[in-house]
């Protein structure tokens, strides 16, 4: 299953299925979609993208050699933090040489950071810093292959219809019976397991020791809908190279791999109707306006993204626009048109329509989004209770589902009234709240404000502010205190992160706090979470305290029908004593 399938992502296509921070080179940092691609003009020159006045990382790099032999980025990035030095990416280098580039935000961070790292000692190695040129742009070197190879127009070259490619990759196995798409995916743990059993072992002598069977793996519980499950999408706005048509959709492939091209999504089973009808209205707006979609080679242009979040009784829309070539004047404008032309729409009805603005060159700040007209949020009811869902906040895809996750988790998790939960990466809630009345607290940490303030909104709109606190802050920051401010005898850690994990501080907190015997580890990707599962269950050491965990029971639940992807519950229970005993399985 390397690199592929238990929620890899989603091959070619710019849509997640789990959530939509996505990572890069360490944990739970995000990349601004803008931030991620350079970009060229049409004049084939593969560095022209560098003179525009977007931010872009690839202007001001670095190359740093003579690394040591181990270490991390994240250990980079803190060697770096603690000179004062402030990276914004960090990338391996590709030749064979044992090297990375690090780009910055402005020349002054870039200049500051290769004098400081030239000569500078780190791990008995005296590391090399020189500057470093940008990467060609991925479009103009495709452009500049095809054209090599004789085509007079190196347009992109499609081998079946636009529109049933994006039906090909957002939803594989549309065609597959859905009885076979949950066999398929109970083989691809067992594939999974195989391989996470051979890497524990290796880290650990000592587990070997461990009662034969080492872990209960479950069949993977199917989702209670198999159709119009996706409560969230973000839509590109581009053009349809078979129509040219302005469209509302999703791309074909990334940006890096050398496409631009947009299908439509109103054949795509699993989306709901009310989310194409919303999709669609806006089109039929954009294909009227004047103003062109953002050309992600030269940016130019206005339409970027279209996020829409459906939820039982809601549409809520969030628009993405470059407002570069846009007066201040225009934009008013265009808010305007905007809310005379959606807010009183009857099919669909839209309860929140959003307007952000992309990020530009120099900008310190995250853009907030500026609520056009409507409530402002989403409500959900999962498990019988109700949620506020803000249009950045992350909620699971598959609201049914979601409430078989919470189920199967509940029925392994050992909660009472003596037990505190932590909900470390709790956006706005949902796990925490649902078992909170089934313990005697709940603390949850979240990375975004306005997820967290959701999850308080939630917590009092439920009756359960008294138990359940909620935290703005990174994971690994908080969940220390966290661990001491409860005064219940024992905590059970539920850690539902980003795909990429968390980060090692958040795993040596969970180590070395006696109180904790249960972390739930929630993943929509396991191969990437399997370092987070062995570092849990190395021996201990100074760096990883007390008695190791071992997983015990894999729970896979379907929340992605039509696709390879799910997520899997790992219930990892902490080992007991030196022969090895756990907690029996039950
Ligand atoms: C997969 S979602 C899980 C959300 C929540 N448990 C739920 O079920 O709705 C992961 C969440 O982790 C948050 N996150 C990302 N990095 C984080 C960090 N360093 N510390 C805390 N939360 C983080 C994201 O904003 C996102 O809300």
């Amino acid at each position: 299953m390397e690199g592929q399938n238990i929620a890899s992502v989603e091959e070619g296509l710019e849509v997640d299925p789990g959530q939509r921070v996505k990572t890069e080179d360490e944990p739970m940092e995000s990349i601004k979609p803008e931030e991620s691609e350079p970009e060229a003009t049409k004049d084939n020159n593969p560095y022209a993208y560098l003179q525009r006045d977007e931010f872009c990382s690839e202007r001001y790099k670095i190359e740093l050699r003579n690394l040591p032999k181990q270490y991390g980025f994240n250990e980079l990035k803190k060697f770096m933090m603690k000179l004062k030095l402030n990276p914004h990416k960090i990338k391996k280098g590709t030749a064979k040489g044992h090297f990375v580039f690090i780009s910055f935000r402005t020349e002054e961070e870039r200049d500051k950071a290769r004098a400081t790292l030239s000569g500078q000692k780190w791990k008995n190695k005296v590391l090399e810093a020189s500057f470093a040129n940008a990467a060609k742009d991925p479009l103009v070197k495709q452009r500049a292959s095809l054209e090599g190879k004789g085509n007079e127009e190196p347009e992109e070259i499609f081998t079946e219809s636009v529109d049933e490619m994006v039906k090909k990759s957002t939803t594989p196995w549309f065609d597959v019976p859905y009885s076979e798409q949950l066999e398929k995916k109970n083989e691809i743990v067992r594939g999974y397991l195989e391989g996470l059993k051979k890497e524990l072992f290796r880290t650990n002598m000592d587990l070997r020791k461990l009662p034969n069977p080492l872990w209960v793996s479950e069949s993977i519980l199917p989702s209670p809908v198999t159709s119009h499950y996706r409560n969230k999408c973000e839509f590109t706005i581009g053009y349809n190279p078979e129509n040219k048509e302005k469209t509302v959709g999703f791309r074909l492939s990334s940006y890096k791999r050398g496409s631009k091209a947009v299908g439509k999504i109103d054949s795509l089973i699993h989306l709901p109707e009310k989310m194409v009808q919303g999709a669609q209205v806006f089109e039929t707006f954009i294909r009227k306006s004047s103003y062109e979609p953002y050309d992600p080679e030269t940016h130019v242009g206005v339409w970027k993204q279209l996020t829409v979040r459906t939820s039982s009784t809601d549409l809520l829309l969030m628009l993405i626009i470059s407002r570069k070539d846009l007066s201040q004047h225009e934009v008013e404008i265009l808010k305007k048109d905007l809310r005379l032309e959606f807010k009183d729409l009857k099919s669909p009805a839209i309860s929140s329509f959003f307007i952000k603005e992309l990020e530009v060159q120099g900008q310190k700040t995250k853009n907030e989004p500026e609520l056009l007209f409507g409530k402002g949020y989403n409500a959900e009811k999962i498990c019988n209770l109700s949620f506020r869902i803000s249009a950045e906040s992350f909620f699971q895809i598959n609201s049914l589902a979601a409430e078989v996750l919470i189920n199967a988790i509940k029925s392994h998790a050992e909660l009472d009234d003596d037990t505190c939960l932590l909900d470390i990466c709790c956006g706005t809630g949902t796990l925490g709240l649902c078992l909170g009345k089934f313990c005697g607290e709940v603390h949850g940490v979240e990375l975004i404000s306005s997820a967290v303030e959701d999850a308080r909104v939630n917590a009092k709109d439920n009756g359960l502010e008294d138990k359940c606190q909620f935290y703005c802050g990174k994971a690994e920051d908080v969940v220390d205190v966290l661990t001491y401010q409860t005064k219940k005898k024992k905590i059970v850690a539920i850690v539902d992160p980003p795909r990429a994990g968390v980060q090692l501080k958040v795993l040596q907190t969970l180590r070395r706090c006696s109180k904790i015997d249960t972390v739930v580890y929630v993943s929509c990707d396991a191969e990437a979470a399997k370092k987070n599962f062995v570092d849990l269950a190395r021996p201990e050491s100074k760096k990883y305290r007390l008695n190791p965990f071992v997983p015990r029971r894999f729970i896979p639940v379907d929340l992605f029908p039509m696709s390879p992807h799910m997520e899997l519950i790992v219930i990892l229970q902490r080992i007991q004593d030196e022969s090895c005993n756990t907690i029996p399985l039950c």
